[in-house]
């Protein structure tokens, strides 16, 4: 399912952290699942943003009864598309497009969700996605950042609000849990659990 030769090709690694961040992907992928805490039963929606190829939606597509992915690059989605069907998911459906810029149809494609995983680079999500966010009110919300300014920004975004732009939080933040996906670097991943208040 991971598409590992350009991500490889692209940071010189030793042999140790490569194997290492393989070993904490692992690691990732379970907290991410463990976090989605869904129920198994094939009754929930999941929402995968900036869903890359589409990795954590798969890992999630079995317990759930749909998973949608979001993604800004085509190539992106055709991999996720590919990775559903080399892997025997029927259930998960991606989506090409920018999540910075989204309109009042965005949600409208798919059902309301019981699980949002949100994955973004390193900005951070746009201001209309926090406030799709804070308006759609899932159940819960797992996101994922390698970026601690932009996450302790987000999620203080979607538990206080956005007060210049009249914008209620309504997230309680359970738990961030951080991984060392690149050893030997400041850098660092962290999982984080929201559930609605
Ligand atoms: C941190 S990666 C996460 C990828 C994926 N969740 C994974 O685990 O492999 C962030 C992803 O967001 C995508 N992205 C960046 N800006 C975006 C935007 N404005 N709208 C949608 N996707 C975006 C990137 O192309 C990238 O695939």
């Amino acid at each position: 399912m991971f598409s590992t030769s350009n991500f490889i090709n692209t940071f010189p690694m030793s042999a140790y952290e490569s194997s290492m961040v393989f070993l904490q992907a692992d690691v990732l992928y379970k907290l991410i699942g463990d976090s989605a805490g869904l129920k198994g039963d094939g009754s929930e929606i999941v929402l995968d943003l900036f869903c890359g190829t589409g990795t954590i939606g798969l890992t999630l597509a079995r317990s759930a009864k749909h998973v949608y992915g979001y993604e800004v690059v085509p190539e992106a989605i055709a991999d996720a598309q590919k990775n559903a069907q080399l892997n025997g998911i029927s259930n998960a459906t991606f989506v090409q497009g920018d999540l910075n810029k989204i309109n009042e149809t965005f949600g409208k494609e798919f059902p309301k969700p019981d699980i949002i995983i949100s994955d973004p680079n390193r900005p951070g999500m746009h201001m209309k996605l926090i406030k799709w966010l804070l308006e759609v009110k899932a159940p819960r919300i797992v996101y994922v950042s390698c970026n601690p300014a932009t996450c302790a920004r987000d999620l203080d975004y979607l538990c206080h609000g956005v007060e210049e732009k009249g914008l209620r939080g309504c997230y309680e933040l359970k738990r961030v849990i951080p991984v060392d996906m690149f050893p030997h670097t400041p850098h660092i991943e962290c999982v984080c659990l929201l559930e609605l208040c």
